[in-house]
């Protein structure tokens, strides 16, 4: 590829990236760090096109002078940027010492009217150090995400390094070496911002996604124990109705009320009381079928929503399963709890068609366990009255 064209592809893809960091700096929160690129890109976007545009109508001297000048600054600022794109604290003032140590160099040998070599030794030897410190960072940091991109960013900044320390050497022996160097040179940069774009994108993404994750689950999920919200339960039930259309097919549904879960909140805290809930929702969810429905509906009352059971007579089996499971003790960090379980139970579509209809019911046949000495379960009578009523 001829040098013109590296030249004319590169700033342009620079310039591309530099608004492309630019936008995303906008964006809180997803930002850190890409302010600092976009000020790096338009650093290396000065130096490049100084070098484009004062070559072919001056000598090679100044405008190696103003491309070194602009070059120097991209350094620190990209590493600015990796600082806070990882959150690290580091002691950024250093990037800004050795950056000006740098663009002494450059001016010092100017003025002096240094060799060549002599010019570029000192600040390509700073900006290897820079690139080398950045490889590193972004190497060891690899295990956040995005890793591959980071790992990309590193490799490309570790022979970013190389190429500086040992171009000006090259290119001494070798002059014809200057227009490959810089088409290797601008290859790799281009590599290393497209991987830093690529790591904050990513980044961006995840925070998306784990963002509707969380949504989701406080939308639809009870945080303590993971079991269905009342809202999400009422809308599965009608997708369970859906299911239950063969003949004689019932939906049953439990209205459960712990039995002495107070005085375990009382005597050991809340934490303790929090685990018990835990462990009393992750039995109801292990026995019961993957299509019934578990939810929590109150501080320690649970529903459950029995699906396509064949006769009435199932309702019972379950509750004394449920029963047997939410009375056998719990263990929470070596000592034992023991509670029990009032169920109430109501059936679709004997007792109601409606869920809030069935949860009435269910719930009046829990106060009628209550009432005949707590821990057992009963199917709901025609008649019964509930505590609230
Ligand atoms: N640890 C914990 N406790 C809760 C939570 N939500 C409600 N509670 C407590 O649960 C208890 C429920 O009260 P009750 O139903 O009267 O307690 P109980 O001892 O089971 O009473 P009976 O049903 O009559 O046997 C109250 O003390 C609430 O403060 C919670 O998320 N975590």
């Amino acid at each position: 590829m001829s040098y013109e064209i590296v030249h004319t592809f590169g700033f342009t893809v620079y310039f591309v990236f530099l608004l492309f960091f630019l936008w995303i700096s906008r964006f809180a929160k997803t930002s850190a760090g890409a302010g600092w690129w976009a000020c790096s890109l338009a650093f290396a976007l000065c130096g490049r096109l100084a070098l484009f545009l004062m070559l072919p109508s001056s000598n090679v001297h100044p405008a190696a002078f103003i491309y070194a000048i602009f070059i120097v600054l991209e350094k620190p600022f990209l590493l600015t940027g990796l600082a806070r794109f990882l959150n690290l604290d580091l002691r950024e003032r250093w990037f800004w010492v050795a950056a000006a140590v740098a663009e002494l160099w450059v001016l010092l040998t100017w003025m002096a009217d240094a060799t060549p070599l002599m010019r570029s030794a000192g600040y390509t030897l700073i900006n290897a150090c820079f690139l080398v410190y950045a490889a590193w960072l972004a190497y060891h940091h690899r295990h956040q995400i995005p890793g591959w991109a980071l790992t990309v960013t590193a490799s490309a900044s570790a022979v970013l390094a190389v190429h500086w320390l040992v171009a000006p050497y090259i290119i001494e022996l070798q002059p014809s070496w200057f227009r490959n160097g810089f088409v290797l040179g601008t290859s790799l940069v281009l590599i290393q911002y497209s991987s830093l774009l690529a790591a904050i994108l990513l980044r961006f993404q995840k925070r998306l996604v784990d963002a509707e994750a969380k949504a989701l689950g406080l939308a639809f999920l009870d945080p303590l124990t993971g079991l269905k919200n009342k809202r999400y339960m009422e809308t599965l039930f009608d997708h369970a109705l859906l299911l239950a259309t063969r003949p004689h097919q019932v939906v049953a549904v439990f209205y459960i009320d712990l039995d002495n879960f107070k005085p375990i909140n009382d005597n050991a805290g809340h934490a303790v009381g929090d685990e018990v809930l835990k462990t009393v929702a992750s039995r109801l969810q292990t026995h019961t079928r993957s299509t019934d429905i578990c939810a929590r509906v109150g501080g320690d009352e649970f529903i459950v929503i029995g699906t396509q059971l064949e006769n009435p007579d199932q309702a019972y089996g379950i509750a004394k399963k449920l029963l047997d499971q939410l009375t056998a003790e719990i263990d929470v960090s070596g000592a034992n709890y023991a509670l029990g379980a009032s169920i109430g139970i109501s059936l679709y579509p004997i007792h109601g068609t409606k869920l809030a209809e069935l949860i009435d019911r269910a719930d009046s046949a829990m106060y009628q366990v209550k009432r005949n000495g707590k821990s057992g379960y009963v199917i709901y009578q025609a008649g019964e009255k509930s505590a609230n009523s």
